[in-house]
């Protein structure tokens, strides 16, 4: 007899944009996210016999989506995940569990003639804002929050030597090397009793992911690099040290390399060691390097 072991759905890329108009300076403020919802609960028959009874359309996920957007704050990311994963436990008897994810784009305000744009706005890169928040029945809410897509390049200030060396080997020991990568780096907050404590920490949501991007990037242009390995940790050290409400901290670093190019072969053309000037950028494949830290003496282990 086949077994349904694990069950969840919902509605993926639900694009939202919102705007605030201060009618008193006539500034507008805007947010574009990209939502995820996914429900699990007793829904099980409709798998196994057919029974959409107990089935919560993925488009009704959707308007309720934009109906809550509208009737609260968007931002902070993680409140509004809050506030749409506990709407789905609290409303549906029989669902038990909302995974919520809310991705948040960058529209950042233009400067003109030396001024912020009061609605004009640009952007900058395609890093994001995520937050994944859970919401379980009984259980709280479990929220991480976290930087994805920020890519970052140090032309120094970087070296990988003295790794494993066998019959396998054939990468040199390195002591000055570009070091490049895309940064997913994720906090992951201590469990929270429900929506109104989630509401309580509301100002510190902004300030930890502040002191993740700052440290990140000051970490990543200062340290002197003897591994993707090492900069992470010490990265992780640091953001758990600035932000005591969060439990764990955890990179997912690809190490986007960049490849000497030997045109020596061309009149003698030294680009190589010292002279090394022009690189191959690679595309694939690429070194991926994960951690996650956690505060000593706590019980979760990698
Ligand atoms: O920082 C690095 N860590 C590695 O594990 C590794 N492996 C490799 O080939 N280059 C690098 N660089």
């Amino acid at each position: 007899m086949p077994q349904l072991t694990s069950a969840r759905y919902g509605k993926d890329n639900i694009r939202v944009y919102k705007v605030h108009r201060d009618q008193a300076t006539s500034v507008q403020t805007v947010v574009e996210m990209t939502v995820c919802v996914l429900l699990e609960g007793e829904i099980d028959t409709s798998y196994t016999q057919a029974d959409n009874s107990v089935i919560v359309a993925t488009d009704t996920m959707k308007n309720t989506v934009y109906i809550l957007s509208k009737q609260h704050p968007v931002t902070p990311p993680e409140l509004f995940a809050s506030i749409v994963s506990t709407h789905f436990i609290t409303t549906y008897k029989h669902i038990h569990a909302a995974h919520v994810k809310v991705v948040t784009h960058r529209w950042t305000r233009m400067t003109v003639d030396g001024k912020p744009h009061p609605h004009s706005f640009f952007r900058d890169g395609a890093e994001t804002r995520n937050v994944e928040a859970v919401a379980r029945e009984g259980q709280g809410i479990s929220i991480r929050s976290a930087i994805a897509g920020l890519l970052v390049l140090k032309s120094t200030g970087s070296a990988f030597h003295d790794f494993v060396r066998d019959e396998y080997t054939s990468l040199p020991d390195v002591y000055d090397r570009i070091l490049s990568t895309e940064v997913d780096c994720g906090w992951t907050w201590n469990t929270f009793d429900g929506l109104d404590h989630v509401k309580s920490t509301v100002p510190k949501f902004d300030e930890a992911w502040n002191n993740a991007r700052t440290i990140t990037i000051k970490t990543f242009a200062t340290d002197s690099s003897a591994s993707v390995q090492n900069t992470m940790y010490k990265m992780c050290d640091q953001i758990l040290a600035a932000v005591p409400a969060v439990a764990a901290v955890d990179y997912s670093l690809p190490n986007k390399h960049y490849f000497e190019i030997d045109l020596s072969w061309h009149k003698g053309l030294k680009n190589t060691g010292k002279d090394a000037e022009v690189y191959a950028p690679q595309s694939n494949p690429n070194g991926l390097i994960q951690c996650t830290v956690t505060r000593q003496g706590s019980s979760s282990k990698l």
